[in-house]
C-alpha cells in the first residue's frame, strides 16, 4: 500500500499545491506539444505483468479514490519502455472534471481530456519501501491514460459498482481480483515518456511519466458516478462533490519528451 493517511488527509485545502513547487524545475503535469516530443528508438516494448490477486481495496482519501494493490512482492509490476528497473505497482487513481470539457491533468497539443487514469509503481530494485521510492529521482514510474467520452467500459464497471461504497472522504471497501491491464488502451506501444512529478503533495520530483497516446472510452454514465463521490468525510455538514481533483499545468522547465513512435 503506498499511500498513508497523513500524508493525503492534509491534501484537500491544499491539493493543487503550489503553483510551482519552490524551486522545482520537473514539475507535473504538462502539456504535451507533440510537434516538440523527440522519438527515442532505445524505447523497449512496455511491459506491464498484473496479478488481480494482489489488488486489495479501494477507499477514498478526500482527493481521489484509489484502488491499492499488495506490494509486498513483486507480483504485479511493470517494466520496459523507458525504464531501467522493475516498478512494484502500489495504486491506481482518477482526475476528472465537473463537466466533460476538462478534468484531466497532461493535455496534448493543449487538447483536454474528461478524465486520466494514473498507475503508480515504485523502484523495487533500488527501494525495499515506497515511502523510501518516493523521495528519489529514479523512485517512481506512472502510467497515465486518457479518458474519453464513448462506449461503456465493460472492465471498469466493476469498479463504477463499488463507489457508493466509498462515497465519502476516508471510507474504505475491500476489492480483489481486478486486472488492471483490462484499464489499458489497446496500443500500449504508443506513449510519451518525460522526467516529472506527483501531481500531489508532496510533489515528489521522482516521477517517470509514461503517457499512452490511445486514450480509453468510457460511458458518461461512468464517469458520472465518479462525480458523485465526495471530498468531504460524513460527519461534515457541507457535502463537497469530488469533482475538478487535478494539477494546473506546470512550465516544461526545458525538458525534453520522448516518443516511442514516429
Ligand atoms: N497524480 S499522482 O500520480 O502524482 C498521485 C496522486 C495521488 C497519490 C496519493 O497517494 O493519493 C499519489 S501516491 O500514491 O504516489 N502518494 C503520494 C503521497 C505520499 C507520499 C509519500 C508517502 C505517502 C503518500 C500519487
Ligand atoms: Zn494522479
Amino acid at each position: 500500500v503506498c499511500s498513508s493517511k497523513y500524508v493525503l488527509s492534509a491534501l484537500h485545502p491544499m491539493w493543487q499545491g503550489p503553483l510551482v513547487a519552490p524551486g522545482g524545475n520537473r514539475q507535473s503535469p504538462i502539456d504535451i506539444q507533440v510537434r516538440k516530443t523527440v522519438f527515442d528508438p532505445h524505447f523497449k516494448p512496455l511491459s506491464p505483468e498484473y496479478d488481480p490477486r494482489t489488488c486489495s481495496q479501494v477507499w477514498n482519501n478526500g482527493y481521489s479514490f484509489l484502488v491499492e494493490y499488495d506490494d509486498t512482492t513483486d507480483k504485479s509490476t511493470l517494466k520496459g519502455g523507458p525504464l531501467e528497473d522493475t516498478f512494484r505497482l502500489c495504486q491506481f487513481h482518477f482526475h476528472w472534471g465537473e463537466s466533460n470539457a476538462w478534468g484531466s491533468e497532461h493535455t496534448v497539443d493543449r487538447r483536454l481530456f474528461p478524465a486520466e487514469l494514473h498507475l503508480v509503481h515504485w523502484n523495487s530494485d533500488k527501494y525495499k519501501l515506497f515511502e523510501e521510492a518516493v523521495m528519489e529521482e529514479n523512485g517512481l514510474a506512472v502510467i497515465g491514460v486518457f479518458l474519453k467520452i464513448g462506449n461503456r467500459h465493460e472492465g471498469l464497471q466493476k469498479l463504477v459498482d463499488v463507489l457508493p461504497a466509498v462515497r465519502h472522504k476516508d471510507s474504505v471497501v475491500e476489492f480483489t481480483r481486478f486486472d488492471p491491464a483490462c484499464l489499458l488502451p489497446a496500443n500500449i506501444d504508443d506513449y510519451w515518456s518525460y522526467a516529472g512529478s506527483l501531481t500531489t503533495p508532496p510533489l515528489s520530483e521522482a516521477v517517470t511519466w509514461i503517457i499512452m497516446k490511445q486514450p480509453i472510452e468510457v460511458s458518461h454514465d461512468q464517469l458520472a458516478v465518479f462525480r458523485s463521490l465526495l471530498f468531504t468525510s460524513a460527519e461534515e455538514e457541507v457535502q463537497k462533490s469530488m469533482v475538478n481533483n487535478f494539477r494546473v499545468q506546470q512550465p516544461l522547465k526545458g525538458r525534453t519528451v520522448r516518443s516511442s513512435f514516429t
